[in-house]
């Protein structure tokens, strides 16, 4: 859009680089985790994508909002990114089934966000220097007073974020005369895995991030899903333990992004900050199982420790990515689990990897009788 109507606005990086641009959203001031976003399309799921929450997304795209916003192509019941910089942010927008245009969607749901901003140039910084805080404001534009308030922001290295994301109550989706039942963990789950699971036939029960195992048992299910979520994977204490004790049970359970972080914390693996993370939809991800590639929709920070993988004797690396050899997918050994780092639902993306889905559903109907 940018016009010359529009307010001015900053955006202030913890390094001190510093972007000016034109206000878009709502006036104010945001801080979060600088990340970046490579995909060309989905931009409605990514902000309402609960993984995100406490962070500030640019998108690499450098036209976001051509298609308005439209209240079905969400992930969650609202915007869940801090903040959000692009280069052309649109007004306008084209598509017949669009109810919003972009800029009332984002006033509509308190988003700051920042336009005009050269975002290969500051991709490029990010992808240099790695993640760190930002701020953007369209209120203050003294960069020395926005740098006192930066510094008020939380470091993401150590932050639990999940249980502000995940649902306050257990919720069902799905046939309740399934046979199939599966316990979901929620630290933040998209709605469209749920999906995926409901589509093939699951009833699915959905748990608040703190739930213990007494508490999941009693819906008896025979299968155990441990959901995608925000913030360092190594500071959810309460959520390995109800891992390890899900895992006890060794029925099948399968994990996606935080979730598989969690598995592997749970069997004493590590998890690290990565320097900048995985955010778009065509990362390349080869499955060393069937040695076929898929292209994959992806948005992590963190990863699992490639060394304390090989070190664990009951995980089978299943999944590797073919952009920086980093761990995709690991299953345990002695065990029906199994979990991967991408997102298979891939809403937005491609469905290579939706495969996933068909395999945990019929890995539960063997593990039934
Ligand atoms: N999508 C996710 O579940 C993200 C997991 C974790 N918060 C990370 O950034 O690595």
């Amino acid at each position: 859009m940018s016009n010359t109507l529009q307010k001015p606005a900053v955006l202030l990086l913890a390094d001190g680089t510093v972007h000016y641009g034109k206000a878009f959203g709502k006036i104010g001031t945001t801080a979060g985790e600088i990340c970046f976003n490579t995909g060309m399309t989905g931009y409605q799921e990514v902000f309402t994508d609960p993984s995100y929450y406490g962070q500030v997304v640019i998108m690499n795209n450098v036209h976001v909002g051509n298609y308005g916003t439209k209240d079905t192509d969400v992930e969650s019941d609202g915007v869940k990114i801090r903040g959000m910089i692009g280069r052309n942010l649109e007004e306008q927008y084209s598509r017949k089934q669009a109810t919003e245009s972009l800029d009332q969607y984002l006033i509509k749901n308190n988003i700051v966000c920042i336009e005009g901003v050269d975002t290969r140039a500051l991709v490029t910084h990010v992808r240099e220097k790695g993640a760190m805080n930002c701020i953007i404001s369209s209120e203050i534009l003294d960069i020395d007073q926005l740098k006192k308030e930066l510094a008020k922001e939380p470091n993401m290295d150590g932050l639990e974020l999940a249980s502000k994301v995940s649902t306050a109550e257990p919720y069902t989706l799905g046939d309740p005369s399934s046979a199939v039942k599966i316990a979901v963990l929620d630290f933040g789950t998209k709605q469209h895995i749920l999906q995926c699971m409901v589509e093939r036939g699951a009833y699915v029960k959905v748990f608040p991030a703190k739930t213990p195992i007494s508490e999941l048992k009693k819906f008896a299910p025979n299968g155990y899903f441990i959901s995608n979520g925000p913030g360092d994977p190594a500071a959810m204490d309460y959520a390995i333990i109800t891992v390890k004790d899900v895992l006890k049970e060794k029925k099948p359970t399968f994990g996606i992004c935080l979730g598989h972080q969690l598995i592997a914390l749970a069997n004493d693996i590590s998890t690290y900050k990565m320097h900048h993370g995985h955010r778009g939809l065509n990362h390349p991800v080869k499955n060393l199982v069937t040695g076929k590639c898929e292209v994959t929709t992806q948005n992590h920070g963190f990863g699992v420790d490639p060394e304390s993988v090989k070190k664990a004797k009951n995980v089978e690396i299943t999944h590797v990515n073919l952009n920086d050899n980093s761990i995709e997918g690991i299953k345990l050994k002695d065990q029906p689990a199994f979990s991967v780092q991408y997102h298979p639902e891939s809403t937005p993306g491609p469905h290579d990897s939706r495969y996933l889905f068909d395999d945990f559903i019929n890995l539960i109907k063997e593990h039934m009788n």
